[in-house]
């Protein structure tokens, strides 16, 4: 007789159910698999007719993003030069098609478009830091807000923000006098750039700032780390895989650092409005150095940081009119209180924006200027001549109309912007099918378009000799007869930064006073430079330079 111990069967009912769902599990993969295959059979027909690396089955090129940040950039743009001839370039990464662009006529089309406006889906890796702020967000919500926030960095507004710049660019060259050695300039740049934001765009001042500023910018730079990662990461994408990561956890401790700050800057303006402090109209903010001029805002022969030819939506000569001039945050919440549909979060996520984007890119785009200068001495010493006759002897602060004057400065300016824009890649959603004027080939919907604004700006055909600073290059006879797309650091068209004037007088107001006051040297060459785009574009070794106090010495 056999004996079968009822505990060690499984019943046969349960095990043919568990034979039948893998029976049917099967062909139903294969049913999807081929259902995702077919539907997306435009995509891999188009795809096919782009040139691009070999990729793996599955992975596709995600193998290449491996190593630390510099290897990845270092690696890509070595391997990008067997493409040099072609404007259009793919990988894939997994099942996601990138298309890499660098000809002006295809930047043109995509960065002019009030179409092609989403942003990839990589962007949203940035959502639990921005939410839906202006950088990440689309449709409605962005152009309302886009058209709320853009006026508040309208010139007008910038003007009255010259005394502010000017003090806080003082206190920096009070703090860089400490520095006998080589020493790393950009952590002095971020502490700076983050409260000039902080008493500008947000309105708050120096005295009730403590020392979160530079904690801030440190967290800020540690989650660019991580969110490069998960770009480049295939593992680390989907969120079920990435928070169990330690990446995650210290993701979630450095939100606390940055939102705590965001969080407790609009807490202290509430509580302004609250006790029944006015924002102050800026048109009434008589500044030592500038009065506004009221209607006046684009300036002749002036660009700010873009080429000559592009307009966008900061250069609206009359933006407000007669009626109130205020800044971001105040201009914000005063409408939040006035009825405009902006809630309490979506100021957070506004004002998290700003923070991130005004102070990150510019810290980059000032430590590469002073590291070209230290490197380009025949150059630094070209600036300092232009400042010496602008300014003589005085220790004087600068003013807006001395700006305009720094014409050389500024070529240096567009020069490093050009070489190191602080963002190196643009990257788009595609929804539907677009053919490219440079060859005619279509993109696909579906398609992750990336603007390679580091490689456009490096064309052979468009810059002679493309590596090398020249700051000639943006002299206004050679940019007349440039495409005005192969020069795009702020981006452009309705999507542009809208710090972009804001930037670019912060920078020459920063720039300008602190070589008044040092000459710069480096020991490294341009060659030396390990670069490496964690959303921004650093050197990896740091931004090394010197500095030597200047004969003529301005007070600070
Ligand atoms: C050298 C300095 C800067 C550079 C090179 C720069 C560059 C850029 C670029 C390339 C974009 C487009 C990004 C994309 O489409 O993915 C952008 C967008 C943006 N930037 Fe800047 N930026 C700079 C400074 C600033 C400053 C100072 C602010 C604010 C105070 C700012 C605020 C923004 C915002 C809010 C957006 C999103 C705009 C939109 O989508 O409507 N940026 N910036």
């Amino acid at each position: 007789m056999s004996y079968t111990n009822a505990e060690n069967v499984v019943p046969t009912s349960t095990f043919s159910a568990i034979n039948l769902f893998y029976v049917l599990l099967v062909p139903a993969v294969i049913l999807w698999y081929a259902y995702w295959r077919m539907s997306r059979r435009r995509l891999y027909e188009l795809a096919d007719k782009l040139n691009g690396p070999p990729g793996l089955p599955l992975l596709g090129n995600a193998l290449e993003f491996v190593g630390g940040s510099a290897d990845i950039f270092r690696n890509i743009v070595q391997k990008s030069a067997d493409y040099d001839h072609e404007s259009v370039v793919k990988i894939w990464i997994g099942p996601r098609l990138l298309v890499f662009l660098y000809d002006p006529r295809d930047v043109e089309v995509i960065l002019s478009s009030h179409v092609y406006i989403d942003k990839a889906e990589e962007y949203r890796f940035f959502k639990p830091w921005l939410g839906n702020g202006l950088l990440i967000s689309t449709g409605q919500k962005w152009r309302s807000h886009r058209k709320l926030i853009a006026p508040t960095f309208h010139l007008n507004v910038l003007k009255s923000f010259i005394d502010l710049f000017n003090a806080n660019s003082r206190a920096v060259v009070d703090k860089l006098k400490k520095e006998a050695s080589n020493f790393d300039c950009h952590d002095y740049m971020s502490e700076c750039t983050v409260e000039i934001l902080l008493e500008t765009a947000m309105g708050v001042s120096k005295s009730t700032q403590d020392q979160s500023g530079f904690e801030y910018a440190m967290a800020v730079m540690k989650m660019c780390d991580i969110l490069h990662l998960r770009h480049t990461k295939i593992w680390l994408r989907p969120d079920l895989l990435f928070k169990f990561t330690d990446y995650a956890k210290n993701q979630t401790k450095l939100l606390d650092i940055i939102h705590g700050l965001t969080k407790k800057v609009i807490k202290r303006k509430k509580e302004e409005f609250a006790s029944g402090k006015k924002p102050s109209n800026l048109n009434e903010t008589a500044t030592t150095s500038e009065p506004s001029t009221g209607k006046l805002t684009s300036v002749e022969g002036l660009s700010f940081g873009q080429s000559s030819g592009l307009k966008d939506d900061l250069d609206v000569d009359d933006d407000v009119g007669q009626k109130k001039r205020l800044a971001f945050l105040d201009l914000l919440l005063e409408s939040s209180q006035s009825g405009v549909a902006i809630s309490d979060e979506e100021i957070k996520e506004q004002v998290d924006t700003i923070m991130f984007e005004g102070h990150d890119t510019t810290a980059a785009g000032s430590s590469f200027f002073l590291s070209m200068m230290g490197i380009h001495q025949d150059i630094q010493d070209k600036v300092i001549e232009e400042l010496d006759q602008i300014f003589g002897d005085s220790d004087r602060p600068v003013t807006f109309q001395d700006t305009l004057e720094m014409k050389y400065l500024e070529r240096c300016l567009m020069e490093t912007l050009r070489l190191y824009p602080p963002v190196p890649i643009i990257a788009r959603q595609v929804n539907q099918e677009i053919t490219l004027p440079s060859n005619g080939k279509k993109i696909p919907a579906g398609t992750t378009l990336v603007i390679a604004t580091y490689k456009l700006h490096r064309r052979p055909d468009v810059y002679p000799n493309p590596n090398k600073f020249d700051p000639d290059n943006f002299l206004p006879e050679r940019s007349a007869n440039r495409h005005y797309y192969a020069f795009v650091p702020f981006s452009a068209g309705p999507r542009s930064c809208v710090g972009r004037k804001y930037a670019m007088l912060k920078l020459k107001v920063i720039l300008s006073t602190i070589l008044r006051n040092f000459r710069v040297i480096s020991d490294l060459k341009e060659s030396d430079f390990k670069l490496q785009a964690d959303i921004i574009l650093k050197r990896a070794e740091g931004f090394q330079v010197r500095l030597q106090p200047r004969k003529r010495m301005a007070k600070a």
